[in-house]
């Protein structure tokens, strides 16, 4: 306590929740199941709101700031790049790949994977995403009927294909085969890493191994790893024979007559071909963008299709927009189409906006910092940036802040006041590399679906959409994302 005095003074300026408890703080609170932490990290957040943009919260010895107010924030965002250590169970899979690695090496590998994420080469995929998103329509027409189904399989499975191809330049074809090893892998290993970081007996290395989750853990682990390094040696003999495209061989993956050039090509240019990346920084790298971009990008477009089905009028409108840009036409989404939709880009902002895929990011405060607000945060102590919290702040959306209300992000009527007010990908130097891709990857999804099928869900009754929330490492409804599915009689043709 005496070295950890200065921590402890400063912790006791900032209010707790009121059932803070002595030594355990807010442990209990988190200690439950996915949807009791989430609604206590929201209870909390609105409790930030109130009292000052702060609450803290101690997680047995370790400080715990959560913060709402978008000044802190950005200079939290700006100023204190180290991820904190919960995120070392995440490492087993992505190793030091740029999302979680300490600062160091992730200072070097974002420079490296920026260029990769230019608008030029990123727009350059919606021929993926509309590629891929004819397969999702198949898979959408058999499920069309009177019975209700979960949309989450049959999405992440899209959003899968799609970052594996741009990603690898390969097809895993999860859609075509849901019980593809690549995408139950990595389904069964999030929920292992999720269940790690809320229970604390799973923690420790030594008892993990004594639980029957840690078998399924090296299991899935050893199957992504073996993929990545079975594609990435596949792609070094290719560039040393100077192949363009291998034959098509393999039934699990193939590299097909893959002529665009993936992320993992620019990888390996960007990083200085030979002598760049080692084959296992490129794994780490490739690992990365597939587990950030995969189901972060599935819950925004699940998210987006249940509300659609909740607020049928919104639908229309958008329905509308659809077909005005392409008429009667069956041509697939190009990125003109995409940049054209003003509404569908204000629906997707209001999806992002209530539902966060990523609710909060926790930073690491290595050096003692004092924000705008006077607030002084404790070196050792981190910072949960609560991105819901900013987002549904009445303070900078106003009283409707809990509304379902797209045309709030109309240019008459958008006045962001600040910039971390709205952040879904976060702000700062270590913001979403992806935002781009993702948007123009859901937008195409979106569209394919909007325009060949009508969504039909359960009607709210009041613009605040009622869904019960959980947090699985990402924002996920607990009910998961259960619509009926009309087919539309404008139907694109294949
Ligand atoms: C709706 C979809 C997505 C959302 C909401 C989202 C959100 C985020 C957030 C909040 C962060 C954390 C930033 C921080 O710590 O401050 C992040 C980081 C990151 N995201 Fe995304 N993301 C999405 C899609 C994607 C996609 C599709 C990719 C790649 C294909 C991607 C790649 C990354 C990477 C590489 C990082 C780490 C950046 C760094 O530390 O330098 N994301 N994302």
């Amino acid at each position: 306590r005496f070295r950890r005095r200065r921590m402890y003074k400063l912790a006791s300026k900032v209010s707790h929740p009121k059932d803070e408890l002595p030594f355990i703080g807010i442990a209990h609170k988190l200690s439950g199941n996915t949807e009791d932490i989430m609604t206590n990290l929201t209870k909390f957040s609105y409790e930030a709101m109130e009292t000052n943009g702060v609450t803290r919260g101690w997680l047995n010895h370790i400080l715990y700031l959560l913060m709402v107010n978008p000044m802190d924030l950005e200079v939290v965002l700006k100023t204190c790049m180290e991820k904190d250590d919960l995120h070392r169970f995440i490492r087993k899979i992505i190793g030091y790949g740029g999302i979680f690695a300490p600062v160091p090496i992730w200072r070097r590998r974002r420079k490296i994977l920026l260029p990769a994420f230019s608008p030029k080469i990123v727009e350059g995929f919606v021929e993926v995403f509309s590629e891929q998103s004819q397969i999702i329509k198949k898979k959408l027409e058999s499920a069309c009927g009177p019975e209700a189904f979960n949309l989450w399989p049959i999405v992440s499975a899209y959003s899968l294909d799609s970052v594996c191809e741009t990603a690898m330049g390969v097809k895993v074809k999860a859609q075509m085969n849901s019980n593809s090893p690549f995408l139950t892998c990595l389904a069964n290993l999030l929920n292992i890493i999720c269940e790690r970081i809320f229970h604390l007996w799973l923690q420790p290395e030594w008892l993990f191994r004594l639980f029957p989750q840690y078998n399924e853990h090296q299991r899935c682990i050893h199957t992504l790893h073996d993929f990545t390094d079975e594609v990435i040696r596949r792609k070094r003999d290719e560039i040393k024979n100077e192949k363009q495209s291998q034959p098509e061989s393999d039934s699990q993956f193939d590299l097909g007559n893959y002529k665009r050039k993936s992320f993992l090509d620019l990888l390996i240019s960007l990083s200085g071909g030979e002598n760049g990346y080692t084959d296992l920084e490129l794994r780490e790298e490739i690992l990365t963008l597939t587990v950030a971009g995969t189901d972060t990008s599935t819950v925004a477009m699940c998210f987006t299709l249940v509300l659609l089905g909740k607020y049928p009028e919104i639908q229309e409108k958008l329905y509308q927009e659809i077909k005005e840009v392409f008429g009667e036409s069956n041509r697939p989404v190009v990125i003109g189409d995409i940049r054209s939709m003003k509404y569908l880009d204000r629906v997707v902002k209001e999806t992002l906006r209530l539902f966060p895929p990523v609710p909060f990011v926790i930073r690491k405060v290595e050096t003692e910092i004092t924000l705008p607000s006077g607030l002084m945060c404790p070196s050792g102590s981190g910072i949960v940036v609560s991105i819901i919290g900013a987002h549904r702040d009445p303070k900078y959306w106003g009283p409707d802040a809990e509304h379902f209300d797209p045309d709030r992000f109309l240019p008459e009527r958008f006045n962001l006041q600040h910039a971390c007010s709205y952040m879904p990908f976060s702000n700062g130097p270590r913001n979403c590399v992806g935002y781009q891709y993702a948007l123009i990857s859901i937008k195409t999804v979106l569209t394919t679906i909007l325009r060949n099928f009508k969504v039909i869900g359960e009607p709210e009754k009041g613009p605040i959409p009622n869904i019960r929330l959980k947090l699985d490492i990402m924002l996920k409804a607990v009910e998961g994302y259960h619509v009926k599915m009309e087919k539309r009689k404008t139907s694109t043709m294949d």
